[in-house]
């Protein structure tokens, strides 16, 4: 099994879904049925394991995969010794510590003495350490918004993404604690075949995900604007300029970043810019 890595994905869950989905748009080509927790890909060396998602750390740690995909909450409190390689983006939500809605809060001293409900023991440990704060951490392992409720912790520290679990369980977000994205993981001395294919993996990750965060726009421009309008969507060496069939009209052609765009934007119609279309670039490589 040397010239072929493995990676650990999560089986079902939040990072699932995307997970695939960026390996998908990477080229490569696998089987993903229910149930089967292991497949290899057809058109690139890689295997996939199907874990939960608070194995990964540890398998990537020990070598059982070379690669993992997992959120940074998980890798924190799992604390295990991996290199980071990249952050992929998605999954993005924070740690966060949650009371009663109709308990006065002002400040960290409330949790003092209290107990509080979480699954992650070792992040909250260390945040209530570094504040000087003695609380109770009473570990759960899920539905941890429900633990003021049934009398079990006086507030809780949980995954908060929308906000909308806090709040239907009559619950108020009061301190971020650690905030946390998808990231790539993998075990630290691969070998030099394994470093190769990784090398490739990633390299098609980034070209994924520079091309997500462009977008090429076409416009079309009088010639007199020909100057202004390129200063301002300048592209990766230049614009392109095509001639329009009507006299004195350019097409113009260019790529550039969604923020520069809607930045950019008022200008490039006071400079008459008109026909603006801005589309979506699969994979881009500078
Ligand atoms: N609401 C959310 N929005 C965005 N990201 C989230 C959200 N909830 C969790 N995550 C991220 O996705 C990861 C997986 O969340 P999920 O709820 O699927 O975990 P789980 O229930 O522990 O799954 P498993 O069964 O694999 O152990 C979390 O560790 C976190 O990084
Ligand atoms: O702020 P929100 O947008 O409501 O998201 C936060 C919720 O999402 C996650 O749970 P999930 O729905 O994944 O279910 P789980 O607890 O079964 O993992 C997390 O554990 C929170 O409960
Ligand atoms: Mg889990």
């Amino acid at each position: 099994m040397e010239n072929i890595i493995r990676i650990a994905v999560q089986k079902s869950g939040r990072l699932s879904e995307d997970s695939l989905s960026l390996i998908k748009e990477c080229g490569i080509k696998f089987y993903n049925g229910t149930g089967k927790l292991k497949s290899t890909s057809t058109n690139f060396p890689i295997e996939f394991l199907y874990l939960r998602d608070d194995d990964i750390p540890g398998y990537v740690a020990d070598g059982v995969a070379d690669l993992g995909i997992v959120g940074e909450n998980e890798l924190v409190e799992k604390d295990k010794s991996v290199d980071v390689l990249k952050k992929l983006g998605f999954s993005k939500c924070r740690l966060s510590l949650a009371i009663p809605k109709g308990q006065e809060y002002q400040g960290l001293s409330y949790f003092e003495g209290k107990n509080i409900a979480t699954s992650y023991t070792k992040i909250l440990g260390d945040y209530l350490k570094a504040n000087n704060i003695n609380a109770e951490i009473h570990e759960i392992s899920g539905s941890v918004e429900i633990a003021p409720s049934i009398g079990l912790a006086e507030g809780i520290c949980d995954i908060v993404s929308s906000g909308s679990t806090l709040m239907m369980n009559g619950l108020k977000e009061v301190e971020e604690i650690f905030k946390s994205e998808a990231v790539l993981i993998s075990h630290k001395g691969l070998n030099q075949e394994k470093m190769a294919i990784v090398e490739k993996l990633l390299f098609r990750i980034n070209a994924v995900q520079t091309g997500k965060s462009n977008k090429y726009v076409l416009l079309n421009a009088p010639n007199k604007s020909l100057d202004k309008i390129i200063s301002l969507i300048p592209g990766m060496r230049s614009p392109t300029i095509l001639p329009l069939a009507q006299e004195g009209w350019s097409s113009v052609h260019s790529v550039l970043s969604e923020d520069q765009f809607w930045e950019n934007i008022e200008e490039l119609r006071a400079a008459g810019a008109e026909g603006i279309l801005v589309v979506p670039i699969e994979k881009m490589v500078l």
